[in-house]
């Protein structure tokens, strides 16, 4: 498998903190590889993910992202050339956060397209595309409000999936679904690898885990174990 991320001695102290959030971590992500990421609350995860994703600019270490166009030094890039890089490259799947409850769930997926620069009804056309295949034809109109948990985050997997991210970060993406909605939830989004996509997802969830290829764990801000999954 090739590599798609690889990162060296990455760290990250938020202002004022006494303690680095994230210390010297290492770490290889190949193309077509789904990440567990594991550890106690507090131990970093977040903002690892936050960092590999260039959602924040770490404070130390560097993050190459073997990206569409060539590879690129994430921990270089500035806020905007970061955020050009998550609309274009990266696809996130967040409990809460990127899509707007005030749009459909059509509108919602658009937006990602739109964006980029597609216009509202290729957008719109490709939009719709996704939310049938992952089961939401005939919801298109409902606002997130009139959905339920799962449907919200097929909404978000086809947000993540609309503009042919390759990568795609995914932050305890079942962590307020049953447990029926969480497995179909994690079908979706281990089929997008079956597709050649690559997966990091942050969980405490060990089912969700054990069913990724890989599991980091992590203890104050360093990867203390690094194994393939149980039964991947
Ligand atoms: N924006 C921030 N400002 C200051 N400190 C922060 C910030 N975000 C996280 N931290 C601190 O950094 C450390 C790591 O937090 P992080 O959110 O990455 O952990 P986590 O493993 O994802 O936790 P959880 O499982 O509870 O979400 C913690 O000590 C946390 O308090």
């Amino acid at each position: 498998m090739t590599n798609l991320l690889s990162v060296r001695g990455l760290g990250h102290t938020y202002p004022g903190a006494h303690a680095p959030a994230l210390h010297s971590v290492d770490l290889e992500i190949s193309r077509g590889e789904s990440v567990a990421i594991m550890g106690a609350s507090g131990s970093g995860k977040s903002t690892l993910l936050h960092a590999l994703a260039g959602i924040i600019a770490p404070s130390a270490g560097h993050v190459l992202f073997h990206a569409s166009t060539g590879p690129v030094q994430v921990d270089t890039l500035n806020d905007d050339e970061r955020a050009k890089l998550r609309r274009e490259e990266l696809g996130f799947v967040f409990q809460q956060g990127l899509l707007l409850s005030e749009l459909s769930a059509l509108e919602n997926v658009a937006v990602a397209l739109m964006l980029s620069g597609s216009t509202r009804r290729d957008a719109e056309a490709a939009a719709a595309g996704w939310l049938a295949d992952l089961g939401l034809a005939g919801l298109e109109d409902r606002r997130l409000g009139e959905l339920s948990g799962g449907q919200v985050q097929r909404v978000a997997i086809a947000r993540a999936h609309v503009t042919g991210a390759q990568l795609i970060f995914a932050d305890e993406p079942t962590g307020a679904l049953d447990s029926t909605t969480s497995t179909e939830v994690l079908d979706l989004l281990l089929h997008s690898v079956t597709q050649g996509r690559t997966l990091v997802v942050v969980t405490h969830d060990p089912d969700v885990a054990a069913r990724c290829q890989r599991v980091v764990t992590l203890r104050d801000g360093s990867i203390v174990s690094d194994v393939a999954a149980a039964n991947a």
